[in-house]
């Protein structure tokens, strides 16, 4: 009898995953039950301030956590199937063949004494058993696929004889060589020139459309997943605070943080910087986390129930998430209160 084909809709779906740092007297709760799924071939952004959680988040997909942190429980399911159950031997066939990771900084992940050519081939030896020459044959044809001219005359050259948008060009060369179905982009674009930056994300999108790959990408640019992303997850403090499509949350944000993220987007007919300052105060330090909800020591909303109990991850009739007891039946605030419109007044 042959066994059922595993059947799932999202190539990717955590569920309670949480990833801590152990000090000698302090666990730091870098990703706290972080829930979320991306659809088969969809683009999910992951947005938030510095020290949320995204590059560990994505650093425990890969199972890339080191001493001291661990990663705890939850389940990552890809394919359907739990990557926490898997040896260490089945991960490394995993990574770079069926999920592949580009970083922020492509002169850290290139390796500066091997030619372009030969860091491109060796997913292709390692994953595919192609020889030498085959490799760099089929090197040369992704070098083309990501636009870089002349790719029989670059396959030879070395990371430094190229610019950092030719660099980050080859980090998705290799990234998507052996054609991954899931593509992990932690910041891709952040150490470009803005133009640069577009033409970059261009070219994911592209190459996503194309390959009909899911993507993670981790930003802080609200911007970006404007431009890029289908659906979007806004992580505080190790949690999702709001999980929907991009549509949704750019007409009706929900969350006050996810409020005040928008508000801190630059705007040319206004004048108003584009940083997080909109948001007052700052990120709780992991050895000082408020008892309830993460945020509410900056909320303007802010009731004694949210600073009393931690609001849980609701999902809507439309399979939107939100985690703020604003829009609960336990809510203890003013009934009537429109944070979206009240911030767009008060802005
Ligand atoms: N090696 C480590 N040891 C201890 N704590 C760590 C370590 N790496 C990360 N952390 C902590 O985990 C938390 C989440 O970090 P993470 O890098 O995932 O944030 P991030 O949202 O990706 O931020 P950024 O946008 O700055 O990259 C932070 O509080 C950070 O201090």
């Amino acid at each position: 009898m042959t066994s059922a084909p595993n059947t799932y809709d999202n190539i990717l779906e955590i569920n309670e995953l949480q990833t801590s740092f152990f000090t000698k007297d302090l666990e730091v709760k870098a990703v706290d039950g972080v829930s979320f799924s991306i659809p088969k071939g969809k683009v999910l952004g992951v947005v938030g301030e510095s020290g949320s959680g995204k590059s560990i988040t994505s650093l425990s997909i890969l199972r890339l956590i080191e001493e001291p942190g661990r990663i705890k429980g939850g389940e990552i399911k890809f394919k359907g199937e739990n990557l926490l159950d898997k040896s260490e031997a089945q991960m490394r066939k995993i990574r770079g063949n069926e999920i592949s990771m580009i970083f922020q900084e492509p002169m850290t992940s290139l390796n500066p004494t091997f030619t372009v050519g030969q860091q491109i081939g060796e997913a292709y030896k390692i994953h595919q058993g192609l020889n030498k020459k085959e490799a760099k044959k089929r090197s040369i044809e992704m070098l083309k696929l990501v636009g870089i001219p002349s790719p029989e005359k670059r396959v030879d050259q070395y990371p430094h004889e190229l610019s950092g948008g030719m660099r980050q060009r080859v980090m998705i060369a290799m990234a998507l060589a052996c054609k991954p179905e899931l593509l992990i982009a932690d910041e891709p674009t952040t150490a470009l020139d803005v133009t640069i930056q577009a033409q970059i994300l261009d070219l994911i999108k592209d190459l996503q459309e194309q390959l009909d790959m899911g993507v993670l990408l981790i930003t802080h640019d609200l911007g970006v997943v404007a431009e890029t992303c289908d659906y979007v997850a806004v992580m505080y403090c190790g949690k999702v605070v709001e999980y929907t499509d991009t549509k949704t949350l750019f007409s009706s944000p929900k969350h006050p943080y996810t409020v005040g993220l928008m508000q801190s987007i630059p705007q040319h007919d206004k004048d108003v910087e584009g940083d997080l300052s909109v948001i007052k105060g700052s990120v709780p330090s992991p050895a000082n986390m408020p008892k309830g909800c993460r945020f509410a020591p900056r909320c303007p909303f802010a009731t004694d129930l949210c600073h009393e109990k931690l609001p849980n991850l609701e999902t809507d009739e439309d399979g939107n998430q939100i985690r703020c007891w604003i829009y609960s039946d336990e809510w203890n605030g003013d009934p009537e209160v429109s944070v979206y419109e009240q911030s767009e007044t008060t802005s």
